[in-house]
């Protein structure tokens, strides 16, 4: 029996490849079946002169592929789940995340070894928010720039010496084989990483069991637990990915050591939450460590930033 089936995908070359990596594990595992890719523009992908933040709205790199889900041109997307908002629409699910990639920020430059060792007053790229404020809390002498476009526009603009150093993630640099680009990767401990950093998940129709099926051996329990603890903090948070927040889970046998950050944009304010539990636990231990935050004070950083947005 010949099927096909057809992924909804951004056209960058990192979503292509993330694509193209779940339509051969795909094919591989099911005989017979035919997977395509469908290539799509999405709103931040069009956008590209305006940082992220300042877009607003949450699921800029996903919804034209869900209206693709939606519309009957293609069955599933794939997406970097640290693009996907924390509440799905109507009628669509995520039921599997694949092996997560290295969840770390890397430190990119062609002279400099470490954000400790630039120079005063020098120059980092990046339009995330987190990564700015954990930049600016460790080196508050810096200077921060806004950074756009796919992976290989952002190492152009640093090649021509628009910056002294900028921070993409790890995961984007090893999956399109650019490993030496990387100066190091930062520790959790200078720059925790995105909410879902590294981790690739699949979306498809809610009531579409035939699809889910034949996804399902495509999920890592392991990075579904950690993933799962980490949007659980971010929900608490009411966060999407353009607000300075970070939350990174670790497995320790069977235990789940969530950290949370919540950071105001200059780096000022810089709060820091904790806590382990079993992994059936993963959304409880989220809500808990996004509390801890809240306490210390995180609902005032986030209402400032979403009146201005
Ligand atoms: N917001 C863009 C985005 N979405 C996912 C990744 C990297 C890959 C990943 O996290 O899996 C990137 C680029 C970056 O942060 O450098």
């Amino acid at each position: 029996m010949s099927r096909i089936l057809r992924i909804a995908t951004r056209s960058s070359p990192l979503a292509i490849w993330q694509a193209e990596y779940v339509q051969r594990r795909l094919e591989a595992l099911h005989e017979g079946l035919s997977v395509e890719l469908v290539r799509i523009k999405t709103q931040g992908d069009k956008i590209l002169d305006t940082p992220l933040a300042k877009i607003g709205g949450k699921g800029l790199f996903v919804k034209e592929l869900e209206q693709a889900m939606m519309d009957g041109r293609a069955d599933i997307a794939v997406h970097s789940m640290k693009d996907v908002p924390m509440e799905l629409p109507e009628g669509m699910a995520l039921p599997v995340i694949c092996e997560r990639e290295d969840p770390r920020d890397a430190f990119v430059s062609n002279h400099h070894d470490a954000l400790s060792a630039l120079p005063e007053g020098a120059c980092v790229g990046t339009s995330s928010l987190r990564r700015q404020a954990q930049v600016l809390a460790n080196r508050p002498d810096l200077k921060v720039s806004s950074l756009r476009g796919n992976v290989q526009t952002r190492l152009g603009k640093l090649d021509s010496g628009d910056f002294d150093a900028i921070i993409l993630a790890a995961a984007g640099l090893k999956r399109l084989e650019m490993h030496d680009r990387i100066r190091y990767e930062m520790p959790p401990e200078e720059s925790l990483p995105a909410v879902g950093q590294g981790a690739v998940g699949i979306e498809c129709r809610a009531g579409d069991e035939p699809v889910q099926a034949l996804l399902a051996p495509l999920n890592d329990p392991l990075t579904w637990d950690r993933v799962s603890a980490e949007r659980a903090m971010n929900r608490r948070l009411e966060g999407g990915c353009q607000v300075p927040i970070a939350g990174f889970a670790l497995l320790e046998g069977d235990t789940l050591w969530l950290r949370g950050l919540v950071a105001s944009e200059s780096g000022d304010t810089v709060l820091r939450a904790e806590a382990r539990a079993p992994r059936e636990q993963a959304a409880a231990l989220g809500v808990r460590v996004a509390e801890s935050l809240l306490e210390q004070g995180a609902e005032r950083i986030l209402a400032e930033l979403y009146q201005r947005s």
